[in-house]
């Protein structure tokens, strides 16, 4: 499903944010990506959310070289992404019900089967009394909640989110992560960047280690209390 070979990515700044980083990721799988700030995690999902290009290297996803991709093949790509992102990039003067319908509108789905699919999403993340809410009403972490529905209601092939539960309590991070693992049980390939290191351990799914942009571990962690 996800293929890095040998990426290195330079910042026109001279910095460079990942090295030699090369792994694949089955289909299916639920991946998290961790390291200190500023080891490169954010990096890694922006090549693969086209946002950024490898400076040397390949990254493919789905068997297509992602080189390749010229900008107008850019938003077909983008389609069979969900994204969450840390600053979640919500409309702040569309509601929520807005937000969410965003990718289904642009996917050109019936009225009906929108909404159907919308207030699943909502409902999901415990958001469903707040649908005429503006963003800008909602908390920190209701916001992000918005933006994790967003990501899911198309039902994409890839989730990628960038500490999608930095603003949520301990009990409503592991909610947003079993919803991440209900996702992948449902055939969805889902990676996730996050510091969170007692959410990680608790998931027992597979851990890349980033450290100044290397790769410096690949491992599964046993399931704790489980
Ligand atoms: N557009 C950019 N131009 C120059 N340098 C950048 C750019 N984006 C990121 N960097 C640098 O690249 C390094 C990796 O950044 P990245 O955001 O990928 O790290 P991260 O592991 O996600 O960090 P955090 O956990 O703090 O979000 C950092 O040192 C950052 O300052």
């Amino acid at each position: 499903m996800i293929r890095f070979d040998q990426v290195t990515k330079r910042y026109d700044s001279g910095y460079e944010a990942l090295h030699d980083l090369s792994f694949e990721i089955e289909a299916g799988e639920m991946v998290f990506v961790t390291g200190h700030s500023g080891a490169g995690k954010s990096t890694l999902l922006k090549l693969l959310a086209l946002i950024e290009r490898p400076t040397r290297g390949s990254v493919a996803l789905a068997g297509q070289n992602l080189n390749q991709t010229r900008r107008r093949g850019i938003p077909r790509v983008r389609r069979g992404i969900g994204m969450v992102f840390q600053d979640h990039r919500l409309l702040m003067d569309r509601s929520v019900f807005e937000n969410v319908a965003m990718p289904l509108l642009i996917a050109g789905l019936p009225r009906e089967e929108t909404a159907k699919r919308v207030r699943a999403a909502l409902d999901k993340v415990g958001l469903l009394e707040r649908e005429k809410a503006t963003p800008i009403t909602l908390s920190g972490g209701e916001q992000q909640r918005v933006g994790i529905a967003r990501a899911i209601v198309a039902k994409p092939p890839l989730l990628i989110a960038d500490e999608p539960t930095g603003n949520l309590d301990p009990k409503l991070s592991t909610e947003i992560m079993e919803l991440f693992a209900e996702f992948q049980q449902v055939g969805a390939t889902v990676l996730v960047a996050t510091h969170d290191l007692h959410l990680i351990r608790r998931m027992g799914k597979r851990v890349l280690v980033l450290d100044h942009g290397r790769l410096i571990d690949d491992f599964r962690p046993p399931v704790v209390g489980a």
